[in-house]
């Protein structure tokens, strides 16, 4: 049998998840093998996917990354104005920076949204499990810390709602985002500064980029109050956003040119006392799931 050089979504989906899951790499290496994965192609496959901003804090690495010099702004995705009015909530713009585009937001979620989404993925990573897409079995992996979680597009009114509300709020199509992802962080869990888009150079992200191309913008949601630190830095600029129940901090980093701006480098830094609960949307040039030749 010809060993397998294409990634399926399904197969791109479960690295994800099992690496936000804090399963090993090599296991998910070794698993893709036995599934009769070309052993370079899955390396870099799940290194593709280790590079981009999947991975749990732990495993996050910096990494030298040369880019497109001379990002040119263009005119932002995000309404301009102080108010955006979506379908069922006011959400008000309270800080922006225009170099990189960047944009601190209040009330993107109610206060009992905050509480559901942590009881849901709570709940979710609980009964975690790894499930192999091709045999559909299910198997619980020992090294495993549960870190993250993610909500398919529109899984259920609850999460549909969120989507839409969210899509409006970065004013991109909600077919073009990825599933929510949600991150827990206790004490000393941080994320290093990194990009939310994949760099060209890493071998991993033509594999990434096969669904959706390159993402655009990013949000990240806060969940709770955090007691002291995990705020969300910008160590290029100089800025910190400190976490507040249901606000939310909104970036931008690819133009119409497929430019990346390296100046939204950002990252978490560490709790140092409570614990941190967020949830991510990353948007993509196109409809997420459209594979491209
Ligand atoms: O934890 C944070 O504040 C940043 C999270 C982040 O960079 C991401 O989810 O891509
Ligand atoms: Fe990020």
């Amino acid at each position: 049998m010809n060993a397998m050089t294409q990634l399926p979504p399904e197969w791109h989906n479960w690295i994800q998840e099992n690496l936000a899951r804090g399963c090993a790499p090599q296991s998910l290496i070794d698993d893709m093998v036995r599934n009769h994965f070309d052993p370079v192609f899955a390396r870099a496959a799940v290194n593709g996917v280790m590079s981009g901003p999947f991975t749990t804090p732990a495993q996050t690495q910096t990494k030298p990354v040369s880019h497109t010099a001379g990002y040119v702004y263009e005119k932002p995705r995000l309404h301009a104005g102080n108010l955006i009015r979506t379908f069922d909530r006011d959400v008000r713009i309270v800080t922006r920076v225009n170099r990189p585009m960047i944009a601190v937001l209040d009330g993107v979620l109610s206060d009992e949204e905050c509480d559901e989404m942590i009881r849901r993925s709570a709940d979710k990573m609980r009964r975690s499990t790894t499930v192999d897409p091709i045999t559909g079995k299910h198997e619980v992996i020992a090294d495993r810390s549960s870190e993250g979680t993610f909500f398919a597009l529109n899984a259920d009114p609850f999460i549909t709602r969120l989507d839409r509300r969210i899509s409006e709020v970065m004013n991109w199509p909600v077919d073009h985002g990825e599933g929510l992802q949600i991150l827990h962080y206790g004490v000393g869990g941080e994320y290093k500064p990194h990009f939310d888009y994949f760099p060209p150079e890493d071998p991993g992200s033509q594999v990434q980029m096969t669904i959706g191309g390159q993402r655009v913008s990013t949000m990240v949601m806060y969940l709770n109050e955090v007691e002291e630190g995990g705020t969300t830095i910008f160590p290029e600029i100089g800025l910190e956003v400190v976490p507040k129940k249901g606000s939310a901090v909104y970036f931008e980093y690819t133009n119409s040119h497929n430019q990346l701006d390296k100046l939204t480098l950002h990252g978490g830094s560490p709790v140092t006392r409570g614990e941190k609960w967020i949830v991510t949307k990353w948007m993509r040039q196109r409809r997420y799931g459209e594979a491209v030749a």
